[in-house]
């Protein structure tokens, strides 16, 4: 049995140039599987909103929801860091944010909080920070933001908004967060953000170069409902079971094979 991750454990593996191999889990006994095949962080998405409640976005979930989730999954892991999104407005001021993180801590046992922004996002994640709650900052495709977006882009792509993603990326590291997922960016700007920062990045549509890479669990076994995004990949297929396909993305994780040139913008 390995002792269990922490977030300064996780830190250090991107000063040693080691990947982190990250996956969403939603219940106890896919956390217990990505556990045992040594995913190093567990991420209660609130993509449940889509993959296991069936809705077109994420801006249904609750923060009961989420609780409800993450406490199911917290009961499967062992060694992993734990770690739960934020929803769609329960963050939308100080005293909500930390009464949100309060509930995921307190009540369903979460090392980490996650919340999607960037600069505007500056005075909740120094609040959380000063409790000392840890924050996974996220950047790039916010999925809470997509009737503003306009969809499910890729973002960064041009000069103006790469350079506004770049400086966000600082400032949340500066405002507290120890921890960044990239989506859906370009693999260069992922690389430019990555190279920084001193807090690790995950990335999810972001290239190569990101300091540990994340996927929808139902992606990465292929039994997505509809289109599965482009940068996923199946590693069911040709593995020999559930915690073999894990077993498989963990490797190709930190040996830096997943994901390729096929899977990135
Ligand atoms: N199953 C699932 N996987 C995810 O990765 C995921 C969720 N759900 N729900 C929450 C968000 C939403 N995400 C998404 C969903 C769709 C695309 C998508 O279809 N993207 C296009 C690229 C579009 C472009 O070129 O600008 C693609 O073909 O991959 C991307 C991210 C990522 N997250
Ligand atoms: C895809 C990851 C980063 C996420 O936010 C989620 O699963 O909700
Ligand atoms: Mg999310």
């Amino acid at each position: 049995m390995d002792k269990p991750l922490t977030i300064p454990a996780l830190l250090a593996m991107k000063a040693r140039g080691e990947k982190i191999a990250t996956l969403t889990a939603y219940d106890a006994a896919f956390a217990a599987v990505m556990d045992a095949a040594g995913v190093d962080l567990i991420l209660v998405g609130d993509s449940l909103g889509m993959v296991v409640q069936g809705h077109s976005g994420t801006l249904p979930v609750t923060l009961d929801q989420m609780v409800y989730h993450a406490a199911c999954a917290a009961r499967g892991v062992r060694r992993a860091v734990l770690a739960a999104d934020l929803p769609f407005m329960s963050y939308a001021s100080i005293g909500q944010a930390l009464d949100s993180a309060a509930r995921l801590v307190r009540e369903a046992g979460v090392q980490m909080v996650k919340l999607e922004g960037g600069r505007k996002r500056l005075e909740v994640v120094r609040a959380l920070a000063g409790e000392d709650i840890p924050v996974c900052a996220h950047l790039g495709l916010l999925p809470q933001s997509v009737h503003k977006l306009g969809g499910y882009l890729v973002q960064g792509r041009d000069e103006r908004a790469a350079q506004t993603l770049l400086e966000d990326a600082i400032l949340l590291q500066e405002a507290g967060a120890n921890l960044l997922v990239l989506e859906c960016i370009p693999a260069a700007l992922a690389g430019e953000i990555t190279a920084a920062l001193s807090i690790p990045t995950i990335g999810i549509g972001a290239g190569p170069a990101c300091d540990g890479q994340i996927l929808v669990c139902y992606d990465m076994l292929g039994i997505t409902p509809g289109h599965r995004p482009k940068f996923s990949k199946d590693f069911l297929a040709g593995a020999d079971g559930v915690a073999g396909a894990v077993r498989c993305y963990v490797a190709e994780v930190r040996e830096g094979r997943f994901p390729g040139p096929e899977h990135s913008f």
